[in-house]
């Protein structure tokens, strides 16, 4: 399908993915990703960010910490197309980071994760095409493979809202495309933090389930592919980045090693509520038109929509021969490879020089 109809090519597009003196629009750019897109960008010469978000305390802190002109806050939600509008005035890219992300809050107010998720998301599409900006990147999650929570059913709307959009604007000069990836290292209220707080309070390491798989990502990395969608994406693309995994027995001996206590004890306390033992980055039909790009997959949209005949009558013998692209069967990690892999988190540096 990467000959789509609906596509221009990527080298017809180029000329528009220039970031220097551009003014880029973030939702969510209070957040993780988003102040990390923003530090990056200005490194990069664009000529603003506008950083849309909710939090007004969090603003005032990006504001101090940043001290740069080139940043501009806009207080809104996604959920209110007028604050995201206001927030996209002159802006020539955005990056849709803003989302409810966190499984047990989706689980419990599923229609918050539909409001802001999937509502959220097509006022982020809508306003981005009416003020005319050029291209709109959506971050997604491996949760929203073969979903089974509510967060990952929100997302897996977001993906359709998305491609739904660069199949029925075919001549939009907006390039709406999408990525997805895993576990972010260190992320706020994930497992390494936490494991590291056990350790610190002498209290077991506690682990859902020893054999559990997760891809594993860097802050960094996620920024990488967000670009890399940014610079090549034709409309409805979806962007994965490659990525290792291991199990959470390793992640744990991992944190424990690498911070000098090996024989840490380990709690097992079961499987949570919605949560897989193995993620999937890419389900075996994605696989079947995923095009190689060396560290990343870029699947093209499926460009059937109106041509029901092909959904219904005719098959795809492609997609029996290939399986999903999983944190199961990706490059799995051993405790020493997943130690080097820490050691280049930020959150680690300190350790570094220490007995290795
Ligand atoms: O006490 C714990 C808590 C978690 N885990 C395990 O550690 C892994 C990672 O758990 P996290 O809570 O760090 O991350 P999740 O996979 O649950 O989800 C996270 O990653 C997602 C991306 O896939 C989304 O970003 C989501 O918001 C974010 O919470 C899982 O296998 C989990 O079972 C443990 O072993 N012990």
């Amino acid at each position: 399908m990467s000959d789509s109809i609906l596509a221009p090519t990527p080298s017809a597009v180029a000329d528009d993915r220039c970031l220097a003196e551009r003014t880029v629009a973030i939702t969510g750019g209070t957040g993780s990703f988003g102040s990390t897109m923003a530090a990056h960008l200005l490194r990069r010469g664009v000529g603003a960010v506008h950083v849309l978000s909710r939090d007004e305390a969090k603003q005032h802190d990006m504001r101090v910490a940043f001290a740069d002109e080139r940043l501009r806050f806009f207080l809104g939600d996604v959920r209110d197309r007028e604050s995201v509008a206001a927030a996209f005035v002159g802006a020539d890219h955005v990056f849709h980071a803003a989302a409810l992300k966190q499984v047990p809050s989706c689980e419990f107010f599923p229609l918050q994760a539909v409001q802001t998720n999937v509502l959220g998301s097509h006022n982020v599409i809508e306003a981005a095409h009416a003020a005319g900006v050029a291209s709109v990147v959506c971050l997604s999650t491996d949760k929203a493979v073969h979903p089974i929570n509510a967060m990952g059913q929100s997302k897996a709307l977001m993906e359709k809202t998305a491609q739904a959009f660069a199949r029925q604007h075919p001549g939009s000069a907006t390039v709406v495309s999408i990525t997805r990836y895993g576990n972010v290292m260190y992320s706020r209220g994930s497992v390494i933090p936490l494991f590291v707080r056990q350790i610190a309070e002498g209290v077991p390491m506690t682990l859902t389930d020893p054999a559990m798989t997760r891809f594993l990502m860097s802050l960094g990395e996620s920024v990488d592919l967000v670009e890399h969608a940014f610079e090549r994406a034709v409309p409805g693309d979806l962007f994965v980045r490659k990525a290792p995994a291991c199990t959470m027995q390793t992640l744990a001996q991992s944190v424990a090693a690498l911070l000098g206590v090996p024989d840490h004890p380990i709690q097992v306390i079961g499987t949570r509520h919605g949560e897989k033992q193995h993620e999937t980055l890419l389900s075996r039909e994605e696989m079947t038109s995923a095009l190689d790009e060396g560290d990343y997959y870029r699947v093209p949209v499926d460009a059937r929509s109106m041509e029901y005949s092909l959904y219904f009558e005719e098959g795809d013998q492609g997609a029996v021969r290939r399986t999903d692209y999983t944190s199961e069967n990706t490059v799995r990690m051993d405790v020493e490879q997943t130690v080097e892999l820490l050691r280049t988190l930020p959150e680690f540096a300190h350790l570094n020089g220490a007995a290795r």
